[in-house]
């Protein structure tokens, strides 16, 4: 369903200069199979969604979705994925129903067919009781899951989690990995990006560990615990990242390496996620 080859985004900055945001990566997801890309802030988890689901171009490399590449069928690739993060915009005057409606229209869908949509996706997320609350007064429970209803609306067999639980409260982000495990159900092909471990531990089939960059290693839970000995997997994450670390400090100071010792205050960003 997603294949991606060598995948590469740089950015020109002014203070970095030219910036390797993404650096020749590579993974492949199935249908039916949730792919966490675990990583902390700045790891370019979110570059990697946006070039997936064609709203930034690669710099080189190549990345498919549902067999369709996403520089030169961009508009197929759009018809087979939705992208729902953090901070969709939900319009404070549209209704819940009104808003996905709106959507499904901008996706070409015919009336009949869209409502047979609306009314199953509304069922299947358990949105009937707030179709007509307006977006003013959803709560951030309700406005999540309107944003999944949209980014479903066509019924892709492709999702996208970017960061999908930031802000959201234990209950509402346990109801949104509990509705992301129904989808998998469903037969659908999912990408969970965030920088918690708890949750790919508990939700994905693979797990890919990125950092500046870099896809450091990748495999189910259980490949990773064997391959780096290591049973606790928040030692085994930060013990992934203080290897590349090493790495970079060694052939930078050419030999005179230093133990760097990485910390959770580095990666949370003082939110204790990683704690
Ligand atoms: N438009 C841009 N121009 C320059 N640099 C950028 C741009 N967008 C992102 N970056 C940089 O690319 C790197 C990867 O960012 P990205 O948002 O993909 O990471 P992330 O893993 O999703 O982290 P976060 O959770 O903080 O969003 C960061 O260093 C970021 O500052």
């Amino acid at each position: 369903m997603i294949h991606v080859q060598h995948l590469t985004k740089t950015y020109e900055d002014l203070q970095r200069g030219r910036f390797v945001a993404v650096d020749h990566i590579s993974f492949s997801v199935q249908k039916g199979e949730i792919f966490g890309l675990l990583g902390p802030n700045g790891a370019g988890k979110t570059t990697v969604l946006r070039m997936l689901s064609t709203v930034l171009e690669p710099t080189s490399g190549i990345a498919t979705v549902a067999g369709y590449d996403v520089v030169r069928d961009a508009a197929d690739v759009r018809r087979h994925i939705g992208f729902v993060s953090n901070n969709t915009a939900i319009y404070d005057r549209m209704t819940a129903w009104e808003l996905v409606e709106y959507f499904g229209r901008l996706h070409g869908m015919q009336r009949d067919y869209l409502n047979e949509r609306l009314e199953t996706l509304f069922d299947q997320l358990r949105m009937n009781d707030y179709r007509d609350v307006p977006g003013a007064k959803m709560s951030t429970g309700m406005k999540q899951k309107v944003s999944i209803a949209r980014a479903m609306v066509h019924d892709p067999p492709v999702l996208v989690f970017d960061e999908a639980t930031l802000g959201l409260d234990v209950l509402v982000a346990r109801n949104l990995l509990a509705v992301i495990r129904s989808l998998r159900e469903a037969g659908k092909c999912l990408i969970f990006s965030t920088h918690i471990m708890s949750e790919v531990e508990r939700l994905c089939d693979r797990i890919a560990v990125m950092y500046r960059g870099k896809i450091l290693d990748s495999g189910t839970l259980s490949e990773l615990r064997d391959r780096h000995e290591e049973n606790d997997f928040e030692e085994l994450f930060f013990g992934l990242l203080n290897q590349h670390e090493q790495r970079i400090q060694q052939s930078s100071t050419a030999g005179h390496s230093k133990h760097v010792d990485l910390d959770v205050a580095d990666f949370g960003k003082g939110n204790g996620q990683y704690a």
